[in-house]
């Protein structure tokens, strides 16, 4: 096991774990124990080091809205070459052994990017308390890997910061792998963890996004966070979530809907891909009104975003028998 710590650069420390996950693993030792390892050795390396140094850890998940360690100062920003992905299973805070839950990792993609956030420890007290803590969580209770990468600073040409991340390959054994985005709902939907619902993790996300990080257009968090809203809506169980949907579409908007739906359907006999802009005002008392898109394809899954007066946009997509 051996842990570089790289000169003194600009006061930061660039800590690389350069012990190969997968090599130790293959051994007789548990993961625990290994994580544990690296932690003391982690923590072991940075001994030496005076008050000033710092460590830089980035958060894509609920690192971004629940860190719950204590930091310097936090910076919001990308890394390059992935990109987000619910394919880490949890059996601890958002699932159970049974039924485990599905939380963020991080997947290699050529010219990937991933907005998040950047947590700055300074000192070896704030840095060994904080690490202890990320260890314990993401490492031994989520089957994480931490490695270093570049963090690109929104906002500034500055050179890119060194990073901590934790993230989880194939090779954890809660890896959950690629799903169809309405299987993994479904997943979600149906599991909670000792932090609470799983739908709950991921709406945090979207809604961290969407508030804190606009330039962010992570298709895979939003229409996994679309789907879970509408089976939120769809099933009417608001206890499945704190965070029920934002729009609540009253009966008068979900019979004028309906009815569009119907009308297009209609219209998409050929099943022929076919988009419909349907600009209509609805007197409501709650919205002024309601532009109804509807893109329609033979696949039959229906799609259609329905944009009120009220900040969100939020797209519905439903399943329909093959038209
Ligand atoms: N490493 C990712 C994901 C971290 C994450 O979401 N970990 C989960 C699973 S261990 C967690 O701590 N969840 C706390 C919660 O669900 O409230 C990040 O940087 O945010």
């Amino acid at each position: 096991m051996r842990v570089y710590i790289g000169p003194a650069n600009d006061d930061e420390i660039i800590v690389q774990l350069v012990d190969p996950y997968h090599t130790f693993c293959s051994s007789t030792a548990n993961q625990s124990d290994y994580h544990r390892m690296k932690m003391d050795t982690l923590l072991g390396g940075l001994d030496h080091l005076d008050k000033k140094k710092t460590v830089w850890v980035f958060g894509y998940g609920s690192l971004m809205w629940n860190p719950n360690f204590n930091f310097q100062r936090k910076l919001t920003g990308h890394i390059n070459g992935f990109v987000r992905r619910f394919w880490q299973g949890n059996t601890t805070h958002r699932g159970t052994l049974e039924k485990p839950g599905r939380v963020a990792t991080l997947a290699k993609q050529h010219q990937g990017c991933v907005w998040g956030v950047a947590f700055q420890m300074v000192g070896v007290d704030q840095i060994r308390e904080g690490l202890d803590y990320l260890y314990t969580r993401e490492a031994v209770l989520g089957g994480y890997e931490a490695f270093v990468t570049k963090f690109h600073v929104r906002g500034t040409n500055d050179l890119p910061v060194d990073v901590l991340v934790f993230t989880a390959t194939s090779s954890s054994h809660l890896y959950m792998g690629p799903a169809d985005t309405n299987v993994m709902a479904e997943q979600i939907f149906n599991t909670r963890g000792q932090a609470g619902p799983n739908t709950d993790y991921v709406t945090n996300i979207a809604d961290y996004i969407r508030k804190h990080i606009p330039e962010d257009n992570d298709d895979h968090l939003f229409s996994l966070d679309q789907t879970l809203r509408y089976l939120i809506t769809s099933s009417g169980n608001s206890s499945a979530s704190k965070n029920d949907c934002k729009v609540s579409v009253s009966k008068t908007e979900q019979e004028y809907i309906t009815e569009i739906v119907k009308h297009s359907l209609s219209m998409s006999k050929a099943g022929t891909e076919n988009r419909k802009k349907y600009d209509h005002s609805v007197p409501s008392e709650h919205y002024k009104d309601i532009n109804v898109d509807l893109s329609l394809n033979a696949k039959s899954t229906k799609h259609f975003s329905l944009t009120t007066d009220i900040v969100t946009t939020e797209h519905y997509k439903l399943q329909t028998a093959q038209a």
